[in-house]
Formats: C-alpha cells, sequence, structure tokens
C-alpha cells in the first residue's frame, strides 16, 4: 500500500506536511525552518543524535507544541486551528510510553477507550482484538508496571493505535527492548502500514532508520539530508576507503587530522575512511598514508550517509 515509491508523482497524496517549521525555547532553536512532505501509508524516520529535535519535532506536528514560525498540514488540514479534530486520527507513542503502571493491561487499554469515548460494547470488542493481535492475552490481568520492556512496548502500541488512526507518531519507540523485539515490533509497523496508516518514527538506531521507506537525517535542530536509504546512500557527498593491515589506530590518528577526511573509524580488522568528495582519486590520497596497506573503495553505508552529513559526530 505504501506510495513512497510515487514520491515524484504530483498526485502523491501526503499525509504530513511541514514548511519552514522553527521551535525556539529561549535562546535554543531546537528545530531550524524544517520542511517534509510525508506520503500518506509510508514510514518516515527522524534520524539523530541526544538533542538534535526530534522529540520537538513531533509534539510539533502533533499539535502539542506551538511552533514559533511555520506551517503544518495534517491529512490536506492545516494543523493549527484543528487540533481538536486531529486527535481522532492521530496516535502518539512516546519515549516512556506513557502506561499507568498500577492499572492491569486489559484496564490500560478500556481508559484509553473511554478517553476516545468509545461505548461499552465497542471497547469491549476493540480491546479483545488488541489483545489478541499483540499477544497480550496472557497478561491481560497483570499490572503494567510489572511487564518486561518487550510487553510494555506491545501495549503502548496497542493503547496508541486503539482509535485506529490514520498517522502514528512514535518517539524512540524501541530504545528499552532488545533487538528480537525490535525486529517484532517493525513487522507490526509493517502490518500497520499495509493498512494504510501513515507512520512517522524517531530513532537513534542506523538498522531501524533503514527499515524506513524514507528518513530525515536531523542534526541541531536542521535537517541535512532526507530521502529513501537507497537514494541517500547513492547521493553520499564522500568516497568510503576501507584499509586493512597492521596498526590501524596509528593510520587513523594520522589520516583524521587532515582536512581532506572526514572521519576514519575502525570496525573490526579495516579502518573504514570518509574522504571529501573533491579528492579525485582516494585511493592515491589514501595510499600516501597507509604503507602498502591494502585500501579499497567500498559501497556507503546508511552510517557513513550519516557521518558524512552531521560532520562525524555519532548518534549514540
Ligand atoms: N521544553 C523545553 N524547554 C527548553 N528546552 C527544550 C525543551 N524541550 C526541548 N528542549 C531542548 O531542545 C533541544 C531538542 O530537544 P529534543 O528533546 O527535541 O531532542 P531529541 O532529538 O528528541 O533528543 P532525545 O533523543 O534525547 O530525546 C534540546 O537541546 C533540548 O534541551
Amino acid at each position: 500500500m505504501s506510495n513512497y515509491g510515487n514520491i515524484v508523482s504530483e498526485t502523491v497524496e501526503h499525509a504530513i506536511q511541514a514548511k519552514g517549521l522553527s521551535k525556539r525555547f529561549g535562546d535554543k532553536l531546537a528545530v531550524n525552518k524544517l520542511d517534509l512532505n510525508i506520503p500518506k501509508g509510508s514510514i518516515y524516520g527522524f534520524l539523530g543524535p541526544n538533542g538534535c529535535g526530534k522529540s520537538t519535532s513531533i509534539r510539533l506536528l502533533t499539535g502539542l507544541l506551538t511552533p514559533t514560525e511555520g506551517d503544518v498540514t495534517i491529512l490536506g488540514k492545516p494543523l493549527l486551528g484543528n487540533e481538536e479534530l486531529f486527535k481522532k486520527r492521530i496516535g502518539y507513542m512516546t519515549q516512556k510510553f506513557s502506561l499507568y503502571d498500577t492499572l492491569t493491561v486489559e484496564e490500560n487499554l478500556n481508559f484509553v477507550g473511554s478517553i476516545y469515548s468509545f461505548s461499552r460494547q465497542r471497547k469491549k470488542v476493540r480491546v479483545q482484538e488488541l489483545l489478541h493481535l499483540y499477544g497480550l492475552e496472557q497478561q491481560k490481568n497483570q499490572l503494567a508496571g510489572s511487564m518486561s520492556g518487550g510487553q510494555k512496548q506491545r501495549l503502548a502500541l496497542a493503547c496508541a493505535t486503539l482509535h485506529s488512526p490514520e498517522l502514528l507518531f512514535l518517539d524512540e519507540p524501541t530504545s528499552a527492548v532488545d533487538p528480537q523485539n525490535r525486529r517484532e515490533f517493525w513487522e507490526r509497523l509493517f502490518d500497520l502500514c499495509d493498512v494504510g496508516t501513515t507512520i512517522l518514527v524517531s530513532t537513534h538506531y542506523m538498522d531501524e532508520a533503514e527499515r524506513c521507506h524514507a528518513l530525515a537525517i536531523l542534526e541541531q535542530g536542521k535537517k541535512r539530508a532526507d530521502g529513501s536509504p537507497q537514494t541517500l546512500m547513492d547521493a553520499m557527498p564522500a568516497h568510503v576507503v576501507e584499509v586493512s593491515g597492521d596498526k590501524l589506530r596509528e593510520l587513523k590518528h594520522t589520516l583524521i587530522i587532515n582536512s581532506n577526511v572526514l572521519s576514519a573509524a575502525q570496525i573490526g580488522a579495516h579502518l573504514r575512511v570518509l574522504v571529501k568528495h573533491c579528492v579525485q582519486d582516494p585511493l592515491t590520497f589514501i595510499a600516501k598514508f597507509s604503507n602498502n596497506r591494502k585500501a579499497l573503495i567500498v559501497r556507503p553505508s546508511l552510517e557513513d550517509v550519516f557521518v558524512a552529513c552531521t560532520g562525524g559526530r555519532n548518534v549514540d
């Protein structure tokens, strides 16, 4: 169902559009002139380090924060003035999962159903459906506070989607869970996407960002690059050279002070070096320092793109 592949087409319907979106807290410009065009039915990622403005951007797009400047259009209508209307069409899962620890799994879901004014019968049916869908039937009488990270995450997603929102915002939803739970969680996101839900997810993790149909790399409140993972990798603004041999730490320290080197990081038995595009022949350039060590030009990864776009600062 995703129409991300048609993003260049004029006929693409957008779930989220933002133009010049900015948010200032005192002297701090947390979000700086953000432009977004996110097609309906796609999974879009915000990738960036702590404090780069991911959560603030999400709060601006959900109407929980008022922008200092800029406009947001959600599902074809301006967000400003329609915040109440959108409450029923938007789901939001926060980093902390926002569960009531002293309520059971079922009580948490019932509570959300009441917030959305579901009738008793509709609530009963929907809660049973979600308990089944998210594998929580066995835990339905367990207090949310006593559940594992993965179970809490499933319950939080069930709560955020109880009212079947067309648009779902997920703020670092997998920070507290193990890789297996992260995998399963992403399968559930694609199931939601398949029935037409548009999902915006923020993350620190490269592997998660690579699962998105498209993503924005954010740094210090600014969008440094955006596009599908493949497009970003194809348009990588640096050469990637992998060097192998001995004394790689020594070589790293020599390379990193050269102004044509964006980054040098050891990955296993290789040194992965990002050389600026202005260097015409990166292998000859590296050979000047590498003392007959083996060097190869390799395909960029999303992490290389991230490093090149953000000047070498790492996500944590
Ligand atoms: N209510 C606020 N008042 C003042 N400063 C704020 C407020 N909310 C966020 N900030 C600042 O804005 C910047 C962006 O914060 P934000 O929480 O959006 O980043 P983030 O990318 O979501 O970080 P994290 O990954 O740690 O959640 C940070 O410097 C933060 O301290």
